[in-house]
């Protein structure tokens, strides 16, 4: 009764009390958001912003994680487009442009705008990214694609090389998860394809400009504010209306709303943040919904009580969906490995031979070392799984849309506040319930504090009563003798187990090992005020061993470190020189 009450409720805050229709969508496309997506009526977001956008003006969404921005901005667009007389077609280039970080990202906002366009066969969807064929799509663009979703550097690429490309009835640039976008270093070629579309704030835009003489709206949607979000809004919104933003973090002046003087660059602002919109705490918009919680573990005790979490969720739920983040790709292939191939019954006495998989569940992995079409089955797969473990680097944080996902682990820390707040969206949208739990070690814990300064306040996650509830050998441990983790009988078996199992399968030790020192690595790239809390001296590399079920440390000066080192180096060369994947300092992290 209280749970259907408690659900009637966040349908009230999600949802608005209006149609698709009385926002001024033609009667086909609500159809088509009816019967394609299965949208009855539209989400707050979209009922603020649907009309606005119609009506021609530049917008600033910032919204919580999974309140329905998509359709937001894809919904009055589509609208506008199929009302032109005459029709639009694939010969008249591309109308809107809609600009995302990641490719994954860039394959969703596409399945979703192709489902809508169902009906209005004119209007031709496409996609450029880093990653694909550039001569296939080369000739997809000769050909004309009406509404183009693409990643940054791709996109530049073509707009540079590709001299079919055709984009004078420009009328629309969308910016989806504008913070990741400029997060990953496309701050520049962003700035650059504005130039290239003349669609830069210099009063007017898109008005009586050489490239065009279409008039401009562009569309900016974050779910976290920064300086750099700021700086892009000033350069490419020229008084926009502002969705989602609380009344606080307006600038002084409303009635005029500015992003400061268009001399300033990012460098002033960041120094003068007064002059521009705030970015303060507020600027975080989390799912009411959600529960947050952390979970204090000694470094010696981590994979072993993630791997109990785990089986303690699988076993519980029977359709349980669960996205855990690691800090790097090595992370993510070692642990992926691991849950793949590692048996063990608890049931059994150690020197017995009955074993099982230790988790029963399809695990998926996703990372940005992995193959395009790799990373293009898992995010397909992950999305259709009912009972299914992903595990993954940030490049799964943003934007992302896997349904009906419970719970987020974030192992290794997110650092920065607003990834935080990122990888947590991908559960509990749209008004369903989730969890989150981040892994602390004793010494971080005050990365609580800094949390909660961004208004993020997280509970304590039950972790003894989770142990206490394993039988081991057929018996629940005597509970009140074990008051520790890593002294708990349960920890204790499965590290042990875990340790032999590394020690004897080489391909697991190598990828231990590698996991091991690209960890260390990204451990020692966290950045200002989170470098405090992050240091690797507070660290017993020993025990940063053991995380990994390495009985020892292994060398961090020995070969396999000096080879990732170079490699890393190589790879990042390689990325700067072709300009198309720039990641934050952070190595192997995507
Ligand atoms: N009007 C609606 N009715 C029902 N479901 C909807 C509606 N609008 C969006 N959704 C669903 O809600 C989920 C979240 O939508 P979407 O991905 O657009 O959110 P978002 O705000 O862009 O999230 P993020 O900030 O994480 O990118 C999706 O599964 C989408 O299909």
């Amino acid at each position: 009764m209280i749970k259907m009450s408690k659900k009637k409720e966040t349908v009230k805050e999600i949802f608005a009390s209006c149609s698709f229709s009385s926002l001024g969508l033609h009667s086909t496309l609500c159809d088509q958001l009816r019967e394609r997506l299965g949208f009855e009526a539209p989400t707050k977001v979209q009922a603020q912003a649907i009309p606005v956008i119609l009506s021609g003006r530049h917008v600033l969404v910032n919204a919580a994680t999974g309140t329905g921005k998509t359709v937001a901005y894809l919904a009055p667009i589509i609208n506008h487009l199929q009302s032109y007389s005459p029709r639009i077609d694939r010969s008249s280039g591309t109308f809107a442009l809609v600009l995302v970080p990641t490719r994954e990202l860039c394959l969703q906002v596409y399945e979703i705008l192709h489902k809508l366009l169902h009906r209005f066969h004119w209007i031709v969807p496409g996609y450029v990214m880093g990653g694909e064929n550039r001569s296939k799509e080369k000739a997809r663009l000769r050909k004309g694609i009406s509404i183009l979703v693409a990643t940054p550097g791709r996109l530049l690429d073509h707009l540079k090389h590709t001299s079919s490309f055709l984009h004078t009835n420009l009328r629309w640039i969308i910016f989806d998860e504008a913070d990741r976008i400029l997060e990953l270093g496309f701050g520049k070629e962003i700035e650059e394809i504005l130039d290239i579309l003349g669609s830069r704030n210099i009063g007017s835009i898109g008005e009586g400009n050489e490239v065009s003489n279409v008039k401009r709206q562009n569309l900016l949607l974050s779910a976290t504010l920064n300086e750099k979000v700021n700086h892009l809004a000033k350069i490419s919104l020229e008084t926009p209306v502002l969705i989602g933003l609380d009344e606080k973090k307006l600038p002084e002046d409303k009635s005029h709303v500015r992003f400061g003087s268009l001399e300033s660059d990012v460098k002033e602002e960041v120094e003068h943040p007064s002059t521009t919109m705030r970015s303060t705490t507020e600027d975080f918009k989390l799912p009411a919904q959600l529960v947050q919680r952390y979970v204090k573990v000694p470094c010696g005790s981590r994979l072993a009580v993630l791997l109990s979490i785990l089986k303690h969720l699988f076993d519980t739920e029977v359709s349980q969906k669960l996205v855990v983040f690691f800090s790097t790709c090595d992370a993510v292939d070692f642990h992926y490995s691991l849950l793949s191939e590692f048996q063990w019954s608890p049931h059994s006495q150690p020197d017995m031979e009955l074993k099982q998989l230790f988790l029963r569940c399809k695990t998926f992995r996703l990372h940005g070392n992995m193959k395009q079409e790799d990373r293009r089955t898992t995010f397909g797969a992950f999305k259709t799984e009912k009972k299914a473990l992903l595990l993954s680097t940030d490049v799964a944080a943003r934007g992302l849309d896997f349904p009906k996902v419970k719970c987020i682990i974030q192992y290794d820390s997110a650092g920065e506040a607003t990834e935080y707040v990122h990888r947590v969206g991908r559960t509990a949208r749209l008004g369903e319930r989730g969890d989150s739990l981040l892994f602390l070690q004793p010494v971080e814990m005050d990365y609580l504090q800094d949390l909660e300064k961004h208004g993020v306040s997280l509970t304590e996650y039950p972790l003894l009563k989770v142990l206490d509830s394993f039988p081991l050998y057929g018996q629940k441990p005597r509970v009140k003798k074990f008051l520790t983790t890593e002294s708990h009988p349960w920890i204790l078996s499965l590290q042990n187990a875990l340790e032999s199992f590394i020690i004897h399968e080489s391909k697991m030790k190598k990828l231990a090992k590698d996991a091991f020192c690209s960890w260390v690595r990204a451990y020692t790239a966290h950045r200002g005020e989170l470098k405090r809390i992050f240091t690797l001296k507070k660290l017993h590399l020993g025990h940063v061993a053991k995380s990994f079920a390495l009985k020892e440390q292994p060398s961090l000066v020995g070969k396999s470190f000096q080879k990732q080192s170079k490699k890393r180096k190589r790879d990042q060369r390689q990325k700067g020189q072709s300009g198309k994947w720039k990641f934050p300092s952070k190595t192997n992290a995507k």
